[in-house]
């Protein structure tokens, strides 16, 4: 019995080293790189990443760099050159859209081309999934496993880390308990805890659903800003509100409820999004300026989640068809969509209307 962490543990290390600004070392096919995000990187890393022989380069992802104008050779992202006088407000500036406008950058970006880049892709998908800006700054090493050794670095195979990367880590339940709400009366709270230690999710169960018919049921995905602090730039808070006084009238229902702040990418990247919000783009449009996809959930999430309690039939709560695509794809049956439209205010009209047309959303 070997107590050294598995392959998903290690992934969750690598994340938190990230966060910390911590380099991680990761290898594949030959070859083996630092990887230090360019968020949490300290000047005097990148400092002494620079002065090894191997090369640095900043990796974006194709959102970002079509932003900046640099050429993509790579598919969905970019390794951008160092240039010689690159110092950590050079990396900031290339990874971070809240100056875009105000200090354009200055020449055209040179991007790398040939080679492979799917150590840069294992190295995007992580500080992506560590919730942190997705840029990475990645330097070659001669010999990754020596390297990690000196420096007590998490080591990571990259290419048995990446189908780990897309996956959501399976979910157990950890503990319930008895919650009487205001909007629907008696309630159970469950949470269910990942594998690999990372965020955890809840379920509330309002009443006592059968298993063996369609349930009311909600995904909801977490919003601060809406759910807690009654934002008005989205519709959260009513929505959530409204699900639970529809499940209390009715007697019975189960709102997930998904830390996915943000679509995905973190309150702090969703703050930076509407950063660039109040400089005029809109939801979609600030994604994809900060090197995001629109949307980064894994709503799979959900259907396991209901799973796990036993249900197999859904009244699904919501206008967003993805989240029925996903639950059909995963073996849940929807019989019906209940809309959800509560909650809309001039403030958040801009909002949903581009979610309608850009994301799909149903009025
Ligand atoms: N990145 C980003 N996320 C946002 C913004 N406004 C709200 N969100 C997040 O969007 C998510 C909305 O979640 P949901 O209401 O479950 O999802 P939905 O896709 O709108 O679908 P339905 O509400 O079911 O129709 C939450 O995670 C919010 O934090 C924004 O401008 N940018
Ligand atoms: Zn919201």
């Amino acid at each position: 019995m070997s107590f050294a962490p598995d392959l998903p543990e290690l992934l969750a290390r690598a994340r938190a080293d990230l966060r910390m600004g911590v380099g991680v070392v990761l290898t594949g096919a030959g070859a083996s790189v630092l990887v230090m995000a360019a968020e949490t990187l300290a000047a005097a890393r990148l400092e002494a990443a620079r002065a090894m022989p191997g090369e640095t380069v900043l990796a974006i992802t194709a959102r970002r760099a079509a932003t900046l104008k640099a050429r993509v050779y790579d598919g969905d992202l970019a390794r951008v050159h160092l240039p010689g006088d690159a110092d950590l407000r050079w990396v900031r500036a290339v990874a971070d859209p809240a100056d875009d406008l105000t200090h354009p950058m200055k020449g055209p970006l040179q991007t790398a081309r040939g080679g492979g880049a799917e150590l840069h892709r294992a190295a995007l998908d992580l500080v992506k999934t560590a919730h942190l800006l997705p840029a990475a700054v990645v330097t070659e090493l001669d010999d990754g496993p020596a390297f990690a050794r000196a420096h007590r670095l998490t080591l990571l195979p990259a290419a048995l880390a990446a189908p780990l990367l897309a996956a959501a880590s399976p979910l157990a339940p950890v503990a319930q308990a008895r919650v009487p709400v205001e909007a629907a009366g008696a309630g159970r709270l469950h949470v269910f805890r990942p594998a690999d230690g990372g965020e955890e999710h809840y379920a509330f169960e309002v009443g006592q659903p059968r298993r063996d018919a369609p349930v009311l049921a909600r995904l909801h995905s977490a919003c601060f800003t809406g759910d807690v602090l009654g934002s008005l730039k989205c519709d959260c808070g009513p929505q959530l509100r409204g699900a639970l006084a529809q499940m209390g009238a009715e007697g019975t229902g189960v709102l997930l409820y998904l830390n996915q702040e943000g679509r995905g990418i973190g309150l702090a990247n969703k703050l930076r999004a509407y950063s660039l919000q109040d400089q005029g783009f809109d939801t979609v449009e600030a994604n994809h300026r900060l090197g995001f996809e629109d949307d980064e959930r894994d709503f799979r999430i959900g259907s396991d989640i209901l799973r796990r309690m036993g249900f197999s039939e859904v009244r699904l709560m919501t206008n967003n068809p993805a989240k029925i695509r996903m639950m059909e794809e995963q073996g849940l049956r929807v019989v019906e969509r209940v809309p959800l439209k509560i909650g809309r205010t001039a403030e958040n009209a801009g909002y949903l209307a581009t979610k309608a047309a850009k994301s799909g959303h149903l009025l």
